[in-house]
């Protein structure tokens, strides 16, 4: 892997106040970015002078309140931007502040917000920086990750509620928090959306455990990410996503209409919502770029961000194990059924699957639940990769991030792939 200390052909670049410095980096490239004069943020986290901070398969930004310089290397195809939302994101932020400090009742619970707009709109981007002045602040946020699709936090198909307990890291974003995670298994939530909300309901339960034992998580409150299909079905799935956390603040990303069909909805119950436009640097990726992320957040699991973990590879007798699927099989998307028409398998059963060929290279989750009647409620204690099956020896080669016994006998299967490269 190379020192990305030695890629030097980097320039300088002076900012004014307001503006941000724009990079893309492609898949499996890696460059720098130094601040070496004033200040600076980047998604809310604020730089350290001359700290170098690699940059690896990724798209951002670097925002300052002051004015700023950055060297930063030419192969992050740097731009500046002075035309940002910044302060439309900061003014809502105060909002959330206030709803913390204005005789703030310590048996009722802080904000409760969610994001919500359409895809490539920059909801995870808005959550980070509220998260970021948060945790700035001293609050304890809990960040809730309800895209499957394109995760923050950890592998793509799972749910998953993160205490920010700590500033967040500039290089490995989100993803340096261990989350509590359910698994839900599939990369779209059209799946089964069904189980989709069932299981958001099992995590909603979860967070109010959390706000009910802490005072500080209480105040400190939450943010929902969520993702970004909000038409039709979607949008009814957000409906019931909004009901399970009992949000009381809304921010609409970059859509007329979904704020407007919000605040009809809710018009008689007391939920703020707030509209927020989309930063022009947001970038817009295409269902192929889609992919790729989630099989690079897939890689990261196994080896660590710039490959700082080793995976190890564990034999696994068919009897050390049982497979359970949920939803009894895989179910067509509801988008494909004809209009009006219900798919007739249940989608919250769990059925117990023999070991097969097919179940090769599939990401599994392995649950903590002691019975197999608790593995819906019960959320994972991590992942493995199907390396092999053998059918004649009856061994299931898996890849995990840890090496020892796997600590539950019961995995989860979806229909989450990857194959390793
Ligand atoms: N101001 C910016 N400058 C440059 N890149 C940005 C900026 N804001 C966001 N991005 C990048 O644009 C991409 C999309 O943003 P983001 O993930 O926040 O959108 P999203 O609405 O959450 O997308 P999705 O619904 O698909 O999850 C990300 O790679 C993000 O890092």
């Amino acid at each position: 892997m190379t020192d990305v200390t030695q890629i030097n052909e980097s320039s300088t670049k002076t900012l004014e106040k307001h503006q941000e410095l724009r990079y893309e980096i492609e898949f499996d490239q890696q460059g720098w970015m130094r601040l070496v004069e004033g200040t600076a943020e980047c998604f809310g986290t604020e730089l350290l002078l001359n700290k170098i901070y690699k940059l690896t398969s990724t798209k951002g930004a670097v925002f300052t309140w002051t004015g700023c310089k950055i060297e930063i290397t030419n192969n992050c195809s740097p731009y500046i931007g002075d035309k940002t939302p910044m302060q439309k994101y900061s003014a809502v932020f105060q909002e959330i502040e206030n709803s913390r400090s204005n005789n703030f009742d310590p048996n009722q619970s802080g904000p409760r917000v969610m994001i919500v707009g359409p895809t490539d709109s920059g909801k995870s981007s808005v959550s980070k920086i509220l998260l970021a002045y948060s945790s700035r602040l001293g609050y304890e946020p809990l960040f809730i990750d309800l895209d499957p699709g394109q995760n923050s936090v950890t592998i793509p198909g799972t749910i998953s509620a993160s205490h920010i307990q700590s500033p967040i890291d500039i290089e490995e974003g989100l993803s340096s928090f261990v989350p509590l995670a359910h698994f839900y298994g599939h990369a779209s939530l059209d799946v089964n959306p069904e189980l989709f909300k069932a299981l958001v309901r099992n995590l909603a339960a979860f967070v109010d455990k959390q706000m009910l034992a802490s005072e500080t998580t209480r105040m400190s409150g939450f943010v929902v990410n969520t993702c970004g299909w909000i038409d039709g079905l979607g949008y009814k799935v957000l409906l019931d996503n909004i009901e399970a956390f009992r949000i009381n603040m809304i921010i609409v990303m970059d859509n007329e209409k979904l704020f407007s069909d919000l605040n009809s909805h809710f018009q008689q119950q007391q939920i703020k919502i707030l509209k927020l436009p989309k930063s022009g640097g947001v970038f817009l990726r295409t269902p192929i770029f889609r992919k790729k992320t989630r099989m690079l957040k897939i890689k990261e699991y196994f080896n660590g961000v710039n490959d700082s973990l080793s995976p190890h590879y564990i034999y696994l007798d068919f009897k050390d194990v049982s497979i359970f699927r949920t939803g009894g099989g895989p179910v067509a998307p509801a988008s494909a059924l004809p209009i009006g028409q219900q798919s007739s398998i249940d989608p919250l059963a769990i059925s117990e699957v023999y070991p097969s060929i097919d179940m090769c290279h599939s990401i599994v989750a392995i649950s903590y639940a002691k019975q197999p009647q608790h593995i819906f409620s019960t959320n994972v204690a991590g992942f493995l990769y199907i390396n092999d099956i053998d059918m004649e020896t009856k061994k299931i080669t898996v890849i995990s991030p840890a090496p020892g016994p796997i600590p539950s006998r019961y995995l989860l299967i979806g229909t989450l792939k990857w194959t390793p490269n």
